[in-house]
C-alpha cells in the first residue's frame, strides 16, 4: 500500500445519505466458512478493504475456489481437501491470522506458515495458540508461538472446553472453527460476550450449535453447508459518520443497511448516554444478522464513563469515541481497555498524542483515557501510526477543528474503508 498524507478541512454541514462498506468481521467469516464448504458460500456486499482481501488471498493459496465480481464474492472448498502446504500472508489483519490458525489446526495433511506485515508481526498470538494447543494443535512460531510467523501442522484435534482469560471474538472464533473438524465437541466459555458473527453465520448455514450466555459449543462436522446472503454495512465504519454528524453543527445523516448486531453497537449506547440524537428504522435480518437504517442529527454531548464490561461491544470504536469525548461537555472516562495497546498500533497512545496535538485535554491511563471537554481543536499535523481506525478518527476530529489538519500516513484507511477520506470531504447534501 503506497502511503499518503491527507489534509482534512473543517466543515459545519454534513447532511444527506451515506452508504458504508460491508462488514469486515462478517466478510472474513463468510469467506473462511466457504473454504470449509463443498457447496460454497456466496455473499453480496463483501468488505472492500485490504484486510478481507488478505483473507481471500490466503484461502486461494490453500486451494479454495475464490470468485470475486465487484462486491460479490463466492468461496468454496471444492471436491478435495484444502491444499497441503502454503505460506499465507495475513497482511495487516489480526482476524485473518488468528481465525486461520484455528481453521487450519484441525486439517490433517496441511502444513502452513502464517506471516503478516510489520504491525501484525508485533501483535500477540499466544492467546489463540495456547488454547488451540490444549485441543492438540501443532503450532509453533517465533517466541514459542507468541508471535508471527507461525507454522501450523494440521492434525486431528480432540474436543474440549476452553476458557480464555480475556474476551476476544477472534480467539473464540478460531476455537469454534477448529471445533468443526475436531473429534469431539468444543466449548468456548468467555468472561464477557463478544461479537457473535461466527455463531450467527454457522446457525444461518444450519450448523448445530449450543449457546448459553457467553458460552458456545460446536460439534464435529464433515462438510459445512453452503449459503448466500448480503453482508450488512459495517457498524465500525458507520461509527465515523455517526460521530461526525453528531459533532457538526449542521449534521443530519442517514446511514442505510448498517449492521446492528448488539454485540457491536456499544458506541450507540455510550453516545446515547452522552445525548446522541438518533433513530433507527427499517429493521431487518440478513444472513441472520440484524441491520437497519440509522438517522443521526447534530447533538449536544456530555461526558460519560465507559468501563470494562462495555468494552467488547465498542472495542474498535474507542478511538472515535475519544474524539466525541473531547468535544463533549464535561469529563469522559474510558477504563478497562488495555487491549487497545495491542491493535494495529497502540491506540491509547496514538489517540492521546493526536488529540493533544490538536489542543485537547487528554490524560493517558494504562487502560484508557480521561478526556475533558468541550475542547476547541486547532489545525495541525498528526500521525495515524499506520492504523486505519486512528487515521479515520483523527479525520473526523479534523472536521470539527478550527483549521486544516494534515494526517500523516492516511492511506491505511484502505485496510477497512477504501475511499473514506475522499468521502469525508465530499458534499453529501441531498
Ligand atoms: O473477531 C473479529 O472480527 C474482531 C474482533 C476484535 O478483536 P479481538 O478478538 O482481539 O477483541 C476486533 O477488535 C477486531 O477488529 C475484529
Ligand atoms: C483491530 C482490528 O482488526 P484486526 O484485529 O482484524 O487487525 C480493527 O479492524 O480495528
Amino acid at each position: 500500500m503506497k502511503d499518503r498524507d491527507v489534509t482534512v478541512a473543517p466543515r459545519g454541514v454534513l447532511r444527506g445519505m451515506r452508504e458504508v462498506p460491508g462488514d469486515k468481521s462478517v466478510s472474513h467469516r463468510a469467506a473462511l466458512m466457504g473454504a470449509l464448504s463443498r457447496e460454497g458460500v456466496e455473499v453480496e456486499g463483501f468488505a472492500p478493504g485490504a484486510d478481507c482481501a488478505s483473507t481471500l488471498r490466503c484461502l486461494e493459496a490453500l486451494g479454495a475456489r475464490v470468485q470475486r465480481r465487484g462486491d460479490r464474492v463466492r468461496v468454496a472448498r471444492g471436491e478435495g481437501p484444502l491444499g497441503a502446504a502454503a505460506v499465507l500472508d495475513a497482511g495487516n489483519s489480526g482476524t485473518t491470522a488468528r481465525l486461520l490458525c484455528g481453521l487450519l489446526a484441525g486439517q490433517p495433511g496441511t502444513f502452513t506458515v502464517i506471516q503478516g506485515d510489520e504491525s501484525l508481526s508485533r501483535r500477540p498470538m499466544r492467546r489463540v495458540v495456547d488454547p488451540l494447543r490444549t485441543l492438540g494443535a501443532r503450532i509453533d512460531g517465533r517466541e514459542g508461538g507468541g508471535l508471527l510467523p507461525l507454522s501450523v501442522r494440521g492434525t486431528s484435534l480432540s474436543g474440549g472446553v476452553c476458557t480464555p482469560g480475556a474476551p476476544s471474538a477472534q480467539v473464540k472464533s478460531a476455537l469454534l472453527l477448529a471445533g468443526l473438524s475436531a473429534r469431539g465437541s468444543v466449548t468456548v466459555a468467555e468472561p464477557l460476550k463478544t461479537r457473535d458473527h461466527t455463531e450467527i453465520l454457522l446457525e444461518h448455514l444450519g450448523v448445530p450449535l449450543r449457546r448459553e450466555g457467553a458460552a458456545v459449543t460446536v460439534y464435529p462436522l464433515e462438510d459445512l453447508p453452503g449459503g448466500t446472503w448480503k453482508v450488512p454495512g459495517d457498524f465500525s465504519s458507520a461509527a465515523f459518520w455517526i460521530t461526525a454528524a453528531a459533532l457538526l453543527p449542521e449534521g443530519d445523516l442517514t446511514l442505510p443497511e448498517v449492521g446492528l448486531n448488539p454485540t457491536r453497537t456499544g458506541l450507540l449506547s455510550a453516545l446515547g448516554r452522552m445525548g446522541l440524537d438518533y433513530g433507527v428504522t427499517d429493521l431487518a435480518l440478513s444472513g441472520g444478522e440484524p441491520l437497519g437504517t440509522l438517522q443521526v442529527r447534530s447533538s449536544s454531548l456530555e461526558g460519560t464513563v465507559v468501563d470494562a464490561p462495555e468494552i467488547p461491544a465498542l472495542v474498535d470504536e474507542l478511538p472515535i469515541l475519544a474524539v466525541a469525548a473531547v468535544r463533549a461537555k464535561g469529563v469522559t472516562e474510558i477504563r478497562g481497555a488495555r487491549e487497545l495497546r495491542f491493535k494495529e498500533c497502540d491506540r491509547i497512545a496514538a489517540m492521546a498524542e493526536g488529540l493533544r496535538t490538536l489542543g485537547a485535554e487528554v490524560e493517558e491511563r494504562e487502560d484508557g483515557w480521561i478526556l475533558r471537554g468541550p475542547c476547541r481543536l486547532r489545525g495541525g499535523e498528526v500521525d495515524s501510526f499506520g492504523d486505519h481506525r486512528v487515521a479515520m478518527a483523527l479525520g473526523v476530529a479534523a472536521l470539527t477543528a478550527e483549521g486544516p489538519v494534515r494526517i500523516r500516513g492516511a492511506a491505511c484507511a484502505d485496510i477497512s474503508y477504501p475511499g473514506f477520506f475522499e468521502a469525508l470531504s465530499e458534499d453529501t447534501a441531498g
